[in-house]
């Protein structure tokens, strides 16, 4: 054995070496970005880099293993361009806080906002250099707050996460025996609420305002427990009782990652547009007929109200492509034709998603 563990140090220090070179080629990237006013962070080519590596791992090491060492190769790399500030939906600990972690790695600084439009106001003042929150949930639907930011803000969409929400029971306590009240965000409590019935059906459910706080409020309380991330069962100092405990094995959040500009193409893209139209007979037909007409995958398409005038509505439409893609171009410009108003919100790496529809998974 101590033979094999000679060749692992050998090994070690060569890895170490070539983090050290691959380093400073980040750190000379970083300055032409500075020289150019360009932005640390750049999606697209993260993406490649993760395919490549992907790609070229074929021997023993987990592929999974191999996106997760080079998340954090990344991260790092671009702490070293430039001091990167993300701004999230907080507290800490909260699946957001995941998404961000996710998105980001661990070497940049991730700022818990207490609400949507903090987030966006964080960035929009440049205090932070991107924004992470969640767009929309598997089985609850879109998150109104953050459409409606998107409606007037500036900043544009250059990245998605997508997030498997698995809520776990959190308490000092040892078993499910003590437990008489549970916390959660009242998301949380409707996502565990079959197995709160079965399994605790004496206890009383109190709202919070986050699973972070619900987190925080059992922490504090004999007999009490909350549901949410098992993230903030160390946070808290609580014992993760139970996992999985979410009414539906495919419950997902979509986060999406904010910042000046959109991501450039990487030939497998979304983008989003927002969007309104003359109220008559067949407005919203000839509008989506622009995507039909070039063949354009539509993945997702809401109203909301347009918050201007009473009873009057704007689109949020995300498609398959990027801006740069010629079919894209034409159909924007169709598009064009049969709105009053046209925005394009973002554009980035589309993420496959397990379980998705077709074309997504
Ligand atoms: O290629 C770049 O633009 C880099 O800054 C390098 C790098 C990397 O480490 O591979 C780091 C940060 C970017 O988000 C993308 C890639």
């Amino acid at each position: 054995m101590e033979g094999l563990r000679d060749g692992i140090d050998a090994v070690d220090a060569q890895i170490v070496r070539l983090l050290d070179e691959r380093a400073r080629l980040a750190h000379r990237i970083g300055e032409v970005k500075l020289a150019k006013g360009l932005p640390a962070y750049v999606p697209s080519r993260e993406r490649k880099v993760m395919e490549r590596v992907v790609e070229l791992g074929e021997g023993d090491f987990p592929k999974a293993g191999l996106e997760a060492v080079f998340r954090e190769i990344i991260s790092a790399s671009i702490s070293l361009e430039a001091p990167l500030k993300v701004a999230y939906l907080g507290p800490e600990s909260t699946f957001t806080h995941e998404a961000a972690r996710r998105a980001f790695g661990a070497s940049v600084e991730l700022e818990p906002e207490a609400t949507v439009a903090d987030v966006f106001a964080r960035v929009e003042r440049g205090e932070a250099n991107h924004g992470v929150v969640p767009v929309e949930n598997s089985m609850e639907g879109a998150v109104t707050h953050t459409l409606d930011e998107l409606m007037g803000s500036p900043l544009r969409i250059c990245g998605e996460i997508y997030l498997p929400i698995s809520q776990s029971l959190l308490s000092r306590e040892g078993s499910l025996e003590g437990i008489s009240k549970v916390y959660s965000h009242p998301m949380g409590l409707a996502q565990a609420g079959s197995w709160l019935r079965r399994e605790l059906p004496h206890a009383a459910l109190e709202e919070a305002e986050s699973t972070a706080e619900a987190a925080r409020l059992a922490s504090e309380e004999r007999g009490a427990a909350s549901v949410g991330s098992a993230l903030a069962a160390d946070h808290y100092g609580l014992r993760v009782l139970a996992t999985d405990i979410q009414d539906a094995r495919t419950n997902a959040t979509r986060f999406i990652v904010l910042g000046r500009t959109w991501a450039g193409p990487t030939g497998r893209d979304k983008t989003s547009v927002v969007f309104s139209f003359k109220n008559r007979p067949g407005g919203l037909r000839d509008a989506l007929s622009a995507f039909a007409e070039e063949g354009i995958d539509l993945r997702r398409i809401e109203s909301r109200p347009s918050r201007r005038r009473a009873w009057t509505y704007v689109f949020f439409a995300d498609f398959a492509g990027h801006p740069e893609d010629e079919g894209v171009r034409r159909a924007l410009a169709k598009l064009e034709e049969h709105t009053t108003y046209l925005t394009l919100i973002g554009a980035y790496p589309e993420v496959r998603t397990p379980g998705g529809p077709e074309g997504a998974s």
